[in-house]
């Protein structure tokens, strides 16, 4: 169990992690998420003991997690830490960089080892590269190849994709998260992007100013966000007042909505005019306009006639659940 009990810290006079507490179980995966400055690099750097607190403590199965000034070379050995910036032998190659972290116990599992992680990274024609020579992606791909090398208990990603293209990072995601769960490994993953976190995660931590703002299962999260915020960082969200939804009554109450949530109707319910269709691939993303000015937006399979009419439609279940918040 990972036990982050009340820590706190400042660069210079500014407080940028407030009082964080929480836990993580083995095995498990968790996603920071927040937006660009909330503290998610920070919180990764405290929880590896890279930071001296201000206060509070952090436990990793009851060892304390010591600060720099308790640690010659800072970081925890049982934990792994991938940066954004990847710490990499430049003029070695790919398979050197891996084999650098191998303990000299397993020589003769050596080269089984350097293939296993080169196909998690999907980079089993590179073995023999320079690491100067790849691309930016390619060199965030060793890094976590090297990080897995030692085998960490605890692994910390930092935005790990975030040099990779979209293509390679879609078969990137499906390898290494289930490779990390069959291993046993605890993740704790910072990103803002959801599909690194929606599909993988089993709870999400939501970071904003360097405070917690919700810690829940992922799918309660998402499918029952508290605020906007939260909301806002998985998808586009809409903040309709219930009453506009005429069926289900009136008052102040505002509920949030995701634009595929809606349904279109021709004759009843929620009015818009169309004002944009915006091209999505398996889906148009439509903006439209309420007649009081409320501009919304909704998903359909199709795009809709520009300055057309629709009705919007929220079932009943969903505006229980989201009323409940
Ligand atoms: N070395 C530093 N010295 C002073 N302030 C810092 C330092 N590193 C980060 N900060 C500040 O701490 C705050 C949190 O930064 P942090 O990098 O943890 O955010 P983040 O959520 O990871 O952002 P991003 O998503 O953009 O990477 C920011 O206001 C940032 O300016």
């Amino acid at each position: 169990m990972l036990n982050v009990g009340n820590i706190s810290f400042s660069y210079q006079d500014e407080l940028i992690l407030k009082e964080i507490t929480f836990t993580l179980e083995e095995a498990k995966h968790l996603a920071i998420m927040g937006e660009s400055g909330s503290g998610k690099s920070t919180l990764l750097k405290a929880i590896y003991g890279l930071l001296e607190l201000d206060e509070g403590n952090i436990h990793w199965k009851n060892n304390e997690v010591l600060g720099p000034s308790y640690n010659l070379v800072p970081g925890e050995k049982y934990m792994k830490y991938v940066a954004q910036d990847f710490d990499l032998m430049p003029f070695t190659s790919v398979s050197e960089n891996i084999a650098e972290y191998l303990s000299a116990f397993e020589m003769e599992t050596h080269q089984a080892r350097i293939d296993e992680l080169l196909s998690v990274i999907e980079m089993e024609d590179y073995a023999d590269i320079k690491v100067k020579n790849l691309s930016g992606g390619q060199q965030q791909r060793v890094a976590l190849a090297r990080a897995l090398a030692q085998e960490p208990e605890v692994l910390l990603l930092d935005e790990p994709f975030s040099s990779i293209d979209q293509f390679k990072k879609n078969e990137l995601r499906y390898r290494l998260f289930p490779y990390l769960k069959e291993k046993g490994i605890t993740v704790i993953n910072a990103s803002h992007d959801p599909n690194d976190v929606l599909p993988f995660a089993d709870e999400t931590i939501v970071l904003k100013n360097g405070a917690v703002l919700a810690h829940e299962p992922t799918l309660e999260l998402y499918q029952k966000p508290k605020k906007k915020y939260t909301a806002s960082l998985f998808d586009i969200v809409n903040q309709i007042p219930v009453s506009l939804l005429k069926e289900y009554g009136t008052g102040d109450n505002v509920i949030l909505v995701y634009p595929h949530e809606f349904e279109i109707s021709k004759a009843s319910g929620f009015e818009v005019y169309v004002v944009n269709n915006h091209f999505k691939g398996s889906h148009y993303l439509i903006e439209g306009l309420s007649n009081n000015g409320l501009s919304v937006f909704f998903t359909n399979r199709h795009a809709l006639k520009v300055s057309s009419q629709v009705f919007l439609n929220v079932s009943l279940q969903l505006v229980n659940k989201r009323l409940q918040n």
